[in-house]
Parts: C-alpha cells; sequence; structure tokens
C-alpha cells in the first residue's frame, strides 16, 4: 500500500493559480444555471463567478450599445435575463452556434478577456442584402424651396397606423453622421431594464426623452413564416406552463405596388436586443412603431420612436396589436384606462 502525503502550500498556492487562469477564460461563457452549479463547487469558483454575475447585471447590452444598460430588480433573485444580445437584426444560419454570448467592441473587458474585442458571431451574417443604389446628396437634409426633400432616400407614408420610413444606406455618398440615418447611429438615451412582479422585466427611460426621438430598434433572428410559426407553437405551449415571456414579433408590410404584403418575422426570445423587454400597453405606450427601410436594403427593420415626451422613470411601452383570437390569452395588466384584459394575439 502506498501512502500518498499531503499537497505542500506551495503546491496548493500553483493548483489554484492555474485554476483561476483557466476558470477565468472558461466561466464567463457559461451560462446562468452552468455559473450558479460551478460557484457551488468550491469557494475559487465562487469567488471567480461573482464579479462575472455582477458585470452582466450592469449591462445587458453587453458593451454593444452606446450606453450601458443595467438591470434592476428588487422584487426576486434574478439578478438579469441571459439572452444573446444582437444591436441589430440577423439571419440566423446554424442554431446550434448561436449559443454563445460574446461581449462587444465597448468592453472593458472586466468580464472577459477572451471575447472582448469579438465583433463576430458564429452562424450569424448581419442582414446586408443591399444592391448599390443610394444618393449623391451634399446635404440630405436640405429641404428645397418649394418644400420638396431633396434627398432621393427619404421617404415617410403610413401603413394601417404603422410609420414607413427610408434612410440613406450603404450606397449612399454620406456618412453616418448624415441627418438621414437617424437609426443608424444605435441608442443615444439612457435605458435601463425593472422587474415587475408580474410583468417580468421591463425597458424604461432613465432620462428624459423627448417626443420624436429614435429610441431603439427591435432586432433578433429574421425568421421565414413557416419556422416562425413552429417557435411560435413551442413558445404557446411554454407559456401556457407559466412562467415563459417568448419575444417573437410579425409584423405586416403592405408594398405600395398592388395588394403584395411583406411579411418580416422577428423572433428577439433567444437573440435580440433590449428592445425584447419593452411590454404591451392597450392604449398604444409612448412608443410608435416605424419600418425603417435603408435606401437598397430589402428588408426594413422594425424602429421605436418616442410618441410623446418620456419622462425619466417611466416604462416604454407600444401596442402590440389589436386582434385578440385568443379571448382567454394571456392576462393583460397594462393598467391603461382602456385596457382589454388580454394580451393581444393572433394565428401566425
Ligand atoms: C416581449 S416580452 C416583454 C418582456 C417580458 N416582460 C420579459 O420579462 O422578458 C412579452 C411578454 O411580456 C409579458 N407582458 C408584456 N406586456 C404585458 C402586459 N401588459 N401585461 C402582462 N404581461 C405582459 C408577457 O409575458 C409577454 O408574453
Amino acid at each position: 500500500m502506498s501512502s500518498s502525503s499531503p499537497p505542500k502550500k506551495s503546491q496548493e498556492r500553483g493548483f489554484n493559480r492555474v485554476l483561476f487562469q483557466c476558470a477565468d477564460l472558461i466561466l464567463p461563457w457559461l451560462n446562468p444555471q452552468e455559473l450558479a452549479n460551478v460557484s457551488l463547487t468550491c469557494k475559487t469558483l465562487h469567488q471567480i463567478a461573482q464579479p462575472i454575475t455582477l458585470h452582466r447585471s450592469l449591462d445587458a447590452s453587453r458593451s454593444f450599445e452606446n450606453l450601458p444598460i443595467p438591470f434592476h430588480n428588487t422584487v426576486d433573485q434574478h439578478p438579469y435575463a441571459f439572452f444573446i444580445y444582437a444591436a441589430s437584426q440577423i439571419i440566423p444560419s446554424s442554431s446550434s452556434s448561436l449559443n454563445l454570448q460574446f461581449w462587444g467592441p465597448n468592453s472593458s473587458g472586466a468580464e472577459m478577456g477572451c471575447a472582448r474585442d469579438s465583433m463576430i458571431r458564429p452562424g450569424a451574417s448581419w442582414v446586408t442584402v443591399v444592391d448599390d443604389s443610394g444618393c449623391e446628396c451634399e446635404n440630405c437634409e436640405k429641404v428645397s424651396e418649394d418644400n420638396v426633400i431633396g434627398c432621393p432616400c427619404m421617404e415617410l407614408r403610413e401603413d394601417e397606423g404603422m410609420g414607413i420610413m427610408s434612410e440613406c444606406g450603404t450606397g449612399c455618398g454620406c456618412g453616418l453622421e448624415c441627418g438621414n440615418r437617424m437609426s443608424q447611429r444605435g441608442i443615444r438615451f439612457k435605458l435601463k431594464i425593472v422587474r415587475d412582479k408580474r410583468k417580468g422585466w421591463g425597458l424604461y427611460a432613465a432620462q428624459l426623452i423627448q417626443r420624436g426621438q429614435f429610441v431603439c430598434e427591435y432586432s433578433g433572428e429574421l425568421l421565414t413564416t413557416k419556422e416562425a410559426r413552429r417557435r411560435q407553437r413551442i413558445y404557446d405551449e411554454l407559456a401556457s406552463n407559466g412562467r415563459f415571456s417568448s419575444a417573437l414579433l410579425v409584423v405586416r408590410e403592405h408594398l405600395p405596388s398592388g395588394n403584395a404584403c411583406l411579411r418580416i418575422n422577428i423572433d428577439a426570445t433567444r437573440v435580440g436586443n433590449v428592445a425584447r423587454f419593452i411590454n404591451h400597453s392597450c392604449d398604444g405606450g409612448n412608443l410608435s412603431t416605424v419600418l425603417m427601410r435603408s435606401s437598397g436594403a430589402l428588408v426594413p427593420r422594425l424602429c421605436f420612436f418616442a410618441s410623446k415626451d418620456i419622462k425619466e422613470d417611466e416604462e416604454l411601452s407600444f401596442s402590440y396589436g389589436e386582434i385578440r383570437v385568443r379571448p382567454t390569452g394571456l392576462k393583460c395588466i397594462c393598467g391603461s384606462s382602456g385596457c382589454f384584459g388580454t394580451l393581444p394575439s393572433e394565428h401566425t
């Protein structure tokens, strides 16, 4: 029988150093459940896990936006909501490789050294379906004497209560500072995500936002209608068991040429941005929705603008729709005087 002698203090310190180095690289990639499990195994791992949780709760955007967007929770134990952050809509090319959460270009690297400079997400490609059309304006904001907007990229019309707008795009000569690229400069107002006992998370203004200002776009995975219907069935089943919020939005644009209708399915349930936290209000709330098309792009983006002045600490909300095919659907607690009592629902 051989008896092994206990490790010396120096050996123990060496082991701890290696453990720290490895864990520092691995733990930031874990989801909340995995992180919680690992942190229960020993004191060292618990110490490494704690700042990761804190860092995640301090910025939902994971440094992909201009400003950090923190979570605030005084009602239960969830420090943050876990999802893959995408500042703009994406076309998923493979669902399995979209499970890793990267940190954006504005990151200080406080959570992870290994991924802070990565803008590349495996399995996802940015929507860059564009041709080379665009304007050659010297000043896109110029309005001629007879009040005609000078830039050919500018368009504004309404389609069943929703604004349809177009902006300058990749084929245009102007830069990002152009006045006709309002929605392309990211989130410019302080926002926060606040937990409510009944509605779950909600997106709030953390400063005054004046009427007409661009707030954010609704980003997520752009799905085919077949895939959207498949996911909706799964989400409905999960929601009926309680404790599940889906964020699959279907928008329809009636094209000006004839009777054709473009259906856009954006699923922010797993991959999305902070707009996935915007709750419904039966009175339309304080946000208006605009389908924004950059010049040359085929697929528009769904953008939110302030429909009235929004005060600091006010919740942001919009109407999810008018149709309620399920009268006994999810209970609505928007609190508006004209509340219908149930959340909008439709056959997708
Ligand atoms: C796009 S998510 C909004 C964020 C969500 N509250 C969360 O915690 O992730 C939509 C879900 O939020 C909840 N929700 C949104 N508006 C609501 C309202 N007015 N009343 C009750 N629940 C609401 C419902 O569970 C709905 O399925």
